[in-house]
Order: structure tokens, then C-alpha cells, then sequence
């Protein structure tokens, strides 16, 4: 059955929603859309939780600078130095999949923890943007992976439009993720960000309107 079939016809419990897509493809920007248009919506955000963890958690802290060196701890030694991490990550595959392997499990833990307190709200939708959900196989049960998508030029420019990287810091990390057309085909649904932003506006109008039609 298309998984969305259930969803259609079942009006009780929340629905869980994974959303993802390449680097600035739009995900966040989506993300702020369903929760400004589903008002009762629960969001969570791996780059957010991933951030609290590289500010505040302390293990993890010394763990990244016993691992990459202190060039990855900010200068104060309160917390991880994200630009040094990047650059250190981002040029090697190795070092980048053992940071990921110390901070998934503590993302995929804190999404869970979120989604219990949805269900428990009784919130009609609960949201996670996770950036690496096939990558990672990320699974928290969600009913339907969301994928936000533009091309690779677009994706380039606003990227470098947004934080300014450079072409080589930009071509390493869209190297550490599926390519756009693997999520597109792996995707229960698919937003096409290319056009302006009231555009995806649009879409995801009529897709929250056709999975809550009751809910404002
Ligand atoms: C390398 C770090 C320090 C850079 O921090 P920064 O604030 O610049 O970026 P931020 O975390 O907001 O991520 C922005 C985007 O970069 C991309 N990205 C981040 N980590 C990865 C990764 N391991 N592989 C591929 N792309 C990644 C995603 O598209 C993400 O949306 C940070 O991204 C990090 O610690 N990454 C490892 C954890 C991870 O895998 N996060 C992804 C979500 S679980
Ligand atoms: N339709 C659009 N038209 C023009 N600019 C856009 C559009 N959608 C998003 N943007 C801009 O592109 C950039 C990337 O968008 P956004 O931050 O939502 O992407 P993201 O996928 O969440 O990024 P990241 O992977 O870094 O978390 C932002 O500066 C945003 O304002």
C-alpha cells in the first residue's frame, strides 16, 4: 500500500514526519512553513540538537578534541570550534564518520524524546528535519520521508550565498551526501524548491491541507 494511504484515512494519533534534502536545499525554510501553517506542529532539528551537543555537552567536547585536536575547540575551551570541526570533517571521510558515530545515537536519542513528548500532547503532526536520513538510516518510525530538493547550481549558489564557503569546502560536504537524485527517488514526497519561496509555500499548503484537512 502507498504509505500515505493509511495516513489519509486514519484521523487519530500523530503523524510522523521525517524531512531532509541537501545542504541549503530549503529544509529549514520548509520546516518553519508546516510549523507556522500547522500551529499545533512538533519540530525537531538535528543541526540544532547537534549544536547544544558541540556547545554544552561536555564528554562530548573532550571527546571531539582528544579525537581532532585542539584546533576543534574554541578558544575559551567552552565548546567546539564548528569551523575548525568543518574543516577537519569535511576533508576526511574517516574523521567525519567517527564524529558522526559519537553524536547520531545522541541526535536519534533527543528526536525520540521529542516524539514521546508529541504523542503525549496529543500534537496532530511531529516534524524532524534530519539532513542525514538515508545517509544514516535514521528511524524513528516516521510514516513518511519528506524531501526538499533544487538543483545542484541553485543549491551552490545559495549556499555560497548564505555562508559565503568556498567551492572546495562546498564540493567536499555535497561529497559526504546522496546525491540529490537518490533522496529525490527514495522520497515519499518530494518538495521542488528551484522557484521562489512562495512556491514551496504553495506545496506545502496542499500537502498539509490533504494530510490534516481539519487541522489550521
Ligand atoms: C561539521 C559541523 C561542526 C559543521 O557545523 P555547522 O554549524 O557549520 O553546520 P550545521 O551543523 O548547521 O549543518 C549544516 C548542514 O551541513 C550538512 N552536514 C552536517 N554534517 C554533515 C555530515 N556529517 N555529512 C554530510 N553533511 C553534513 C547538512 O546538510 C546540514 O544540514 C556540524 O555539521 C557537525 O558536527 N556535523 C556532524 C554531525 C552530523 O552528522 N550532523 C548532521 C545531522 S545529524
Ligand atoms: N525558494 C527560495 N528562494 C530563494 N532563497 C531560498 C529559497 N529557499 C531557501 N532559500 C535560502 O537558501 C538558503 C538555504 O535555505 P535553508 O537554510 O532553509 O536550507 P537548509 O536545507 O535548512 O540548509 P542546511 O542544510 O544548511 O541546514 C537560506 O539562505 C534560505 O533563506
Amino acid at each position: 500500500m502507498f504509505p500515505s494511504a493509511r495516513l489519509l484515512w486514519d484521523d487519530t494519533g500523530v503523524k510522523n514526519l521525517a524531512l531532509t534534502g541537501g545542504i541549503a536545499s530549503g529544509k529549514s525554510f520548509a520546516a518553519d512553513e508546516m510549523v507556522r501553517l500547522c500551529a499545533r506542529a512538533v519540530r525537531f532539528d538535528s543541526d540544532v540538537s547537534v549544536r547544544e551537543l558541540l556547545r554544552g555537552d561536555r564528554s562530548v567536547i573532550e571527546q571531539i578534541g582528544e579525537k581532532f585536536g585542539p584546533a576543534c575547540i574554541a578558544a575559551d575551551g567552552q565548546g567546539v570550534d564548528r569551523g575548525g570541526l568543518r574543516a577537519r570533517v569535511f576533508g576526511d571521510a574517516a574523521a567525519r564518520r567517527d564524529l558522526e558515530r559519537l553524536l547520531h545515537p545522541k541526535v536519534r536519542e533527543e528526536c525520540l524524546e521529542v516524539q514521546a513528548k508529541a504523542a503525549k500532547l496529543g500534537a496532530p503532526l511531529f516534524l524532524a528535519e534530519v539532513p542525514l536520513l538515508f545517509e544514516g538510516g535514521f528511524d524513528f518510525g516516521q510514516d513518511l520521508n519528506l524531501v526538499v530538493a533544487v538543483s545542484r547550481e541553485t543549491q551552490l549558489k545559495r549556499l555560497s550565498a548564505r555562508d559565503g564557503f568556498d567551492t572546495g569546502l562546498a564540493a567536499s560536504i555535497l561529497a559526504a551526501q546522496l546525491p540529490m537524485e537518490r533522496k529525490v527517488l527514495l522520497a515519499d514526497v518530494v518538495f521542488w524548491n528551484e522557484g521562489p519561496r512562495s512556491v514551496l509555500t504553495g506545496q506545502i499548503e496542499r500537502f498539509l491541507h490533504t494530510l490534516l484537512p481539519h487541522e489550521r
